[in-house]
């Protein structure tokens, strides 16, 4: 087989290619849409995956590395969750909902991705000469634990999809944690104060201590339209026929978040794999070699046996009342400080880009610039994180490597951005407060929260645009109710039970945001990073 290299771009749903990045204007080769597709990986390669349109078309797809292919992967789940059919009633032939069976496919994937990255370490171990190589053991550790990741932020969004199905409701709902077996209480859950027994949080817990995160929130979402069809490699049209691939690919991917599928986080598309390649065959079934689920975890046929398995599942989710911050599929609770030298880069934007779809359920001119800056920090750090993913793995060393080159001062430096990023986290740690201490009239409870942080580090220009911002604020009503997590469902978000549930989940966002900046705090006024200067 002959691989040839294409120019990749991932855009609302819709994978393009291109002969190269300079033929981009000239139209693409082909597209697929990546809700119809199934992502297989190769079941001996490292770093094929195959795009398969079934019943259609075959796409063979390899990347330059392992690691590669573990970036687009994840870039190209993403996708297909994000863009995935969302009403929910389209069923297959067996009564299972579509959503289902895409979940329980992705699901496959990314136990067959286990699988040969587990085999990997095992390799890496017992080679026979004796020899240990331990930076290609942390490298398989890293795929495992970004795989781990993404199985698990997909089986939560199935949980969550089961459990709003009515075949797979069953007339007992009990609360209990995933972890333990079944029993009407959930003797060993550790909480925050003030948490509610929801079991949502086995799933934090099981988030926490991750070093890596699915790369779905480091990436943009673009405004162009998306392609309903598919397009068909026009140069070659033979069975078989190989399409390209190429060294250097750039794509923008889709990030999914809990609150809307229209958000644009960042300003330009971040690179997140660097190689890949193509094969791409018309024949309906020819080379087609779709593996067969070998470690199903999902099972969706109705019989009893399944749905007590399916109660399960069901049970470690939420049954009560999801929000905005409980929603999230990473948060503050998901940055480890237990060491306080060393705050891993992803997660920790991670949690702050999960913030950002709130941004455009406020008024959206009147907080541009408020998103733009925040998402520029976000941006400026991870950019600093990619140069030299190993050696910025965590805040401080990005940070202490500019204080010694005498960069940290630079306007455009990861340490200014991540001194504004905390900042700007300081206002909205104490925003919530305000909101969750009884007030009711936002725009108060922006100006407390302003005057305790931001206010502080603004000359009177930028005050002036804060006090133009707050008459911007939408009632308490409206902002509560885009804190629910589908404005499509029955929640009203003004019944006590939600504002509980929202006060809740409130309290131990800020508790874990809290922790953070506590950290970054202590480790910039060590270093005489901070400053009073103002803007
Ligand atoms: C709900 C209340 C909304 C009111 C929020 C108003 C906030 C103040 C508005 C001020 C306008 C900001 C415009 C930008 C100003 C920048 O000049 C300033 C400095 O920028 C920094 O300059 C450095 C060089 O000097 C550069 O290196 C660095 O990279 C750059 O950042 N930036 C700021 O002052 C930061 C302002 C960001 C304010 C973010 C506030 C977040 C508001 C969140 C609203 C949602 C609240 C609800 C939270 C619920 C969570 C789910």
């Amino acid at each position: 087989m002959g691989w040839q290299p294409r120019w990749f771009i991932l855009d609302n749903g819709v994978l393009s290619y291109y002969k190269s990045q300079e033929d981009v204007n000239n139209g693409c080769k082909g597209s697929i849409k990546m809700s119809v597709c199934d992502i297989v990986v190769h079941p001996v390669d490292m770093t094929r995956l195959d795009l398969i349109i079934p019943g259609e078309q075959h796409y063979y797809v390899k990347a330059s590395t392992p690691q590669d292919r573990q970036s687009w992967l994840i870039a190209l789940g993403s996708s297909k969750a994000s863009f995935s059919e969302v009403s929910g009633a389209k069923k297959d032939a067996d009564g299972v909902p579509d959503q289902v069976r895409t979940k329980k496919s992705e699901l496959r994937l990314y136990c067959d991705l286990l699988m040969q990255q587990v085999h990997s370490v095992k390799e890496t171990v017992s080679q026979t000469d004796g020899s240990f190589d331990f930076q290609k053991l942390q490298e398989c550790a890293s795929l495992i634990g970004a795989t781990c990741d993404t199985f698990i932020c997909t089986l939560e969004e199935c949980m969550k999809i089961v459990s709003s199905t009515p075949m797979f409701e069953s007339p007992h709902q009990h609360v209990r944690d995933a972890a333990i077996p079944s029993s009407p209480t959930r003797p060993n859950v550790q909480r925050l104060p003030g948490t509610r027994s929801t079991i949502t949080r086995p799933l934090e817990r099981a988030l926490k201590h991750r070093s890596t995160l699915s790369s779905s929130s480091e990436v943009k979402v673009h405004t162009s339209s998306s392609h309903h069809s598919l397009i068909e490699d026009t140069s070659n049209t033979s069975a078989n026929s190989t399409v390209l691939l190429q060294p250097s690919i750039h794509i923008s991917s889709e990030a999914s978040d809990a609150l809307s599928q229209s958000v644009h986080f960042l300003e330009e598309a971040i690179p997140v794999g660097n190689g890949l390649t193509t094969e791409h065959t018309t024949n309906n079934n020819a080379n087609e070699s779709v593996l067969e689920p070998s470690h199903l975890v999902l099972s969706t046929a109705a019989s009893s046996d399944d749905l007590e398995t399916l109660d399960d599942f069901k049970d470690a989710i939420d049954e009560t009342i999801m929000t905005f911050f409980s929603a999230m599929p990473v948060s503050f609770s998901n940055v480890d400080t237990s060491d306080e030298e060393s705050i891993l880069v992803i997660p920790f934007l991670e949690a702050c880009n999960n913030l950002v779809p709130i941004f455009d359920k406020l008024n959206s001119t009147a907080f541009s610039p408020v998103k733009m800056d925040f998402c520029g920090n976000i941006k400026k750090i991870h950019q600093k994180h990619l140069s030299d993913p190993e050696k910025f793995l965590t805040l401080q060393s990005m940070v202490l490597d500019e204080v010694q080159n005498g960069q940290h001062t630079h306007s455009n430096s990861a340490t200014s951005a991540l001194l504004w990023l905390k900042r700007s986290l300081e206002f909205i740690r104490e925003f919530l407060r305000e909101c969750s201490s009884g007030s009711t009239d936002m725009s108060i409870c922006a100006s407390n929260a302003y005057s305790r942080t931001l206010k502080n580090y603004h000359g009177w220009v930028v005050r002036g645009v804060f006090a133009v911002a707050v008459k911007a604020l939408p009632y308490r009503e409206t902002f509560v109710s885009h804190l629910t997590v589908d404005e499509k469902t029955t929640v009203d978000p003004m019944s006590p039970q939600f504002e509980h549930a929202l006060l809740t989940d409130i309290e131990v966002f800020v508790q874990h945001l809290d922790r953070v900046l506590v950290v970054i705090n202590t480790f910039y006024i060590k270093h005489s990073l901070d400053s009073a200067e103002k803007v």
